[in-house]
């Protein structure tokens, strides 16, 4: 994979990117095929926060999992820094998931309940075979304060903590291996309504301090519009409207965007 940085470049690009599952309904000969992700373009530069929104089952999740190297397209190229990514090939496997972290809806099972948060921290340094002993608790401590916990924090579980707190060490693992892009799935829907928002201003200002990629994922156009820079909206698996998010929410083309905005409360221009 190639080091080099153009940031007019995007740093994670997929290419006509299609996932197709079989059905289990049809038949042996004449199977019933899915189109949960159905001939998708897609870029994200260094800096910039890309969200993408839809109802429930238009695949945004199967899109993330292609995003982050978890699921082999039927269909299309995944390029990291302009190379493209074989998820197959265990060598380019494991820089791509260094270089994209993942932050999941519901960080009480996304993260280990037995392990301590430091633990947690220092567990991708170790796989990895990152630092000794003492520079993983050096960066734990970096980590910590970057998402705004306490560094006592590190000595506790994650089920010793709010579940805003909790979301934080989701996004501090996500952050342990240094990498260029996050990729956060509906981040914020598992949370109560008081921390919402200050977990969608952490991932803003990690985003700018850190000049990362952002994919932010949502069912809900408004905090969509709250947190990006530029939108995608998907529909049946394909991208059906994409552009700077002023653009999207002022003068949306697309008829199934203006529904979605429709449908949505007035409170729009946050
Ligand atoms: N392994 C699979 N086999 C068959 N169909 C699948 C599989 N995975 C996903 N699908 C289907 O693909 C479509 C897209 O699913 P996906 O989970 O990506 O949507 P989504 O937009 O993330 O929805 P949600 O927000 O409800 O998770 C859905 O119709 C889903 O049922």
């Amino acid at each position: 994979m190639s080091s080099t940085d153009n940031s007019n470049s995007p740093v994670l690009e997929l290419k006509g990117i299609k996932v197709h599952h079989r059905a289990r309904t049809g038949s042996l000969f004449r199977p019933n095929i899915v189109k949960a992700v159905d001939g998708v373009d897609f870029t994200v530069h260094r800096g910039e926060t890309v969200g993408i929104v839809g109802e429930s089952g238009c695949g945004k999740s199967t899109l993330a999992s292609v995003l982050v190297g978890l699921q082999e397209p039927t269909a299309g190229e995944v390029l990291f820094q302009g190379t493209k990514v074989n998820s197959r090939a265990s060598s380019s496997k494991k820089t791509f998931g260094r270089a994209v972290g993942v932050v999941f809806q519901d960080p009480a099972t996304a993260l280990n309940p037995r392990m301590t948060i430091q633990d947690i921290l220092t567990d991708p340094l170790q796989v990895h075979g990152i630092g000794n002993q003492q520079t993983r608790l050096a960066k734990v401590r970096e980590l910590l304060s970057l998402v705004g916990l306490p560094q006592s924090a590190a000595e506790v579980t994650p089920h010793q903590v709010s579940g805003g707190q909790r979301q934080r060490v989701a996004i501090a693992r996500a952050l342990c291996l240094d990498p260029s892009v996050i990729v956060a799935d509906e981040p914020t829907s598992a949370l109560d309504v008081s921390v919402r928002a200050q977990v969608l201003n952490l991932l803003s200002d990690l985003k700018r301090e850190l000049n990362l990629g952002m994919v932010f994922i949502s069912h809900d156009i408004q905090t969509v519009r709250y947190v990006s820079d530029r939108i995608c909206v998907m529909y049946y698996g394909r991208m059906v409207e994409e552009g700077p998010a002023r653009e999207v929410f002022d003068r949306p083309t697309n008829d199934y965007t203006k529904s979605l905005l429709g449908a949505a409360p007035s409170l729009l221009h946050v």
